[in-house]
């Protein structure tokens, strides 16, 4: 079993403290055991729709949705993928705002498991450390490597650069296509979901939260 990063640690643990963490409970199964585990679950879920599983096509079919969803699209649930974190501090003074915009972020709704699409916009007011800037994208993709609703992802990678960065002034906001929205139930094509989560300064002083704001991709 790999050891947890300090910074893996840190952020689950303030995540708990808030209750912003993943419903979860351990099986204390490996990676590999819930490949092995899932494989065999979506073989029987193929055979009882009817599929048959000797086609060419569909014979693998159940080892990559295993797969996919332990190694790629649930990844995320394993706080051994977390990234690893390059902070650095802040001699070069910087007291304004740092925006990152357009994050690519796709995600998977956990009530209907199908894809979520969007772009994620961070910002925060350096204090003491600045973040590698590739790293906040990196925590936006860990976090959206779960099933999710959108409000608690936006929360978690907020709540995620704070621990990390010792300081609440963080701003986050996410942009959505739902594909439960669109490509099933009420069959939306069109409609976007905007969550923001504002902290310390970004909430407190409205200036600052227009010039986020402002910043919004929408
Ligand atoms: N708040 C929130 N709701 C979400 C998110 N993703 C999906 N949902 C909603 O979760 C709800 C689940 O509602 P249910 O009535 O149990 O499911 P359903 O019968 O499939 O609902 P419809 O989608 O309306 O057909 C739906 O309204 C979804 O649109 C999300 O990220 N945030
Ligand atoms: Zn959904």
């Amino acid at each position: 079993m790999t050891a947890l990063s300090d910074a893996a640690i840190r952020v689950r643990s303030a995540l708990e403290a808030r209750g912003l963490e993943t419903p979860m409970r351990a099986n204390n199964l490996t990676l590999d055991e819930k490949q092995a585990r899932i494989t065999g679950l979506m073989t029987e879920m193929m055979d009882v729709l009817g599929l048959d599983l000797e086609d060419d096509s569909l014979a693998e079919t159940p080892d990559r949705i295993a797969k996919m969803y332990v190694r790629e699209i649930f990844s995320g649930l394993d706080y051994a993928h977390f990234p690893k974190i390059t902070l650095i501090d802040n001699k070069m003074k910087v007291d304004e705002m740092v925006q990152v915009r357009d994050i690519t972020l796709t995600s998977t709704c956990e009530h209907h498991f199908v894809t979520i699409d969007g772009t994620a916009t961070v910002a925060y007011i350096p204090r003491g450390k600045v973040i590698g800037l590739s790293k906040i994208n990196r925590i936006v993709q860990f976090f959206a490597r779960r099933p999710q609703v959108q409000e608690r992802l936006n929360q978690q990678v907020l709540v995620a650069l704070q621990t990390l960065l010792e300081s609440d002034d963080v701003a986050v906001s996410i942009t959505a296509t739902h594909y439960c929205v669109k490509a099933r139930g009420v069959m939306d094509a069109t409609s976007t979901t905007t969550t923001t989560s504002l902290g310390g300064i970004f909430k407190s002083r409205p200036d600052t939260r227009q010039e986020f704001l402002s910043g919004v991709v929408r």
